[in-house]
C-alpha cells in the first residue's frame, strides 16, 4: 500500500532522515517507534508533502502506484482528500476555536466525501452517539469541549471517512489511559472491520505490542529495524531495539 524507498530529508544542510526504507502493507497496522527526535513525525510530513521551509526530500514514497514526492500538488491533494486521513497528537490544534463544531467536522469528513450537509448530519450523529458523545456538541465551540472530547470528534471523522490509509501521529500521548485504550480499540476496529491500513506513530512500545502487526524502528533519523511485531520483540536485532525492549519492564 505504502512503500518508502531511500527517503532522505536534509533541512538547511542537516540530515533529519537518512536513506530510510520501509513498507506499510495493505490491511495491516504498522507502527513507527523511536525516541524523541528520531524523525518519526518528519517521515509523516514527507509522506503527506507538508515540509518545513529549507527541507529537501529525495527518495520515493509510493502510494497506490503513485510516487507522492513526484506528484504535482493538486494531484497529491486529491489523493490525500480521497484516500488518507491523518490524526495528529493534540486534536485541540486541529480545530479553529472561533468556529462551531458542525462546520468543522463537516469539512473534515462529509465535505471530503462530497456528502450533503443533511446526509452528513444523520451519519455523524450516529457515529458521535456510538462514541459516547452527545450530538449537541455539533452546536458547541471547540473551547467548550475537553481535549478528550475533541480527540473523539477527530476519531468520529476517521470513522466517517473510512480512509484507505489512516495515519495517526502520536494520537494518544495527550490522552488519559482510558481514552488511549478507546483510541487503540477504534484503530483496531477500523482495521479489522473496514480493512483500513494504519500507520501509527508512537514512542510507546506497549501500544505497538497491543495494536500493531508490523513495526519500523527509527533511531537518529534512520530506520534501523523492520519486521513483524512478534518477531521483533522476541528476537530484536538492533541495539536500540534491544534497549527499548529492556526498558519496557
Ligand atoms: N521545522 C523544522 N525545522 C528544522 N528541524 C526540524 C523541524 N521539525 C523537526 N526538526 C528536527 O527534525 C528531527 C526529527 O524531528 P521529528 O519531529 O520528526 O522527531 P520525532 O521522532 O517525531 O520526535 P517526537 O517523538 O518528539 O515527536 C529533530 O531533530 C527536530 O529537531
Amino acid at each position: 500500500m505504502l512503500n518508502i524507498d531511500c527517503l532522505t530529508v536534509p533541512i538547511d544542510g542537516r540530515c533529519i532522515i537518512e536513506n530510510s526504507s520501509f513498507q506499510v502493507p495493505e490491511g495491516k497496522i504498522t507502527s513507527i517507534i523511536g525516541e524523541s527526535g528520531s524523525g518519526k513525525s518528519m517521515t509523516v510530513s514527507a509522506i503527506l508533502g507538508i515540509m518545513p521551509p529549507g527541507a529537501k526530500v529525495t527518495g520515493k514514497v509510493y502510494f497506490q502506484g503513485n510516487d507522492l514526492i513526484e506528484l504535482p500538488m493538486n494531484e497529491l491533494m486529491a489523493i490525500r482528500k480521497n484516500s488518507i486521513f491523518t490524526v495528529f497528537q493534540d486534536a485541540t490544534n486541529s480545530f479553529n476555536p472561533t468556529v462551531k463544531m458542525e462546520p468543522q467536522l463537516y469539512a473534515f469528513s462529509g465535505e471530503r466525501k462530497e456528502d450533503t450537509l443533511s446526509h452528513f448530519r444523520l451519519k455523524m450523529e450516529r457515529i458521535l452517539q456510538s462514541l459516547g458523545l452527545d450530538v449537541t456538541i455539533l452546536e458547541q465551540y471547540p473551547f467548550e469541549l475537553s481535549g478528550g472530547m475533541l480527540q473523539r470528534c477527530m476519531n468520529a471523522c476517521a470513522l466517517y471517512v473510512e480512509p484507505d490509509l489512516l495515519i495517526a501521529d502520536e494520537p494518544t500521548s495527550s490522552l488519559d489511559k482510558v481514552l488511549q485504550k478507546e483510541f487503540i480499540g477504534l484503530l483496531k476496529q477500523l482495521n479489522e472491520e473496514k480493512g483500513t491500513t494504519v500507520l501509527l506513530i508512537t514512542h510507546d512500545l506497549d501500544i505497538v505490542v497491543d495494536a500493531a502487526h508490523e513495526v519500523v524502528v527509527m533511531y537518529g533519523g534512520k530506520v534501523v529495524e523492520t519486521g513483524s511485531v512478534t518477531e521483533t520483540i522476541t528476537s530484536p536485532k538492533h541495539s536500540y531495539t534491544k534497549l527499548l525492549l529492556a526498558s519496557r519492564f
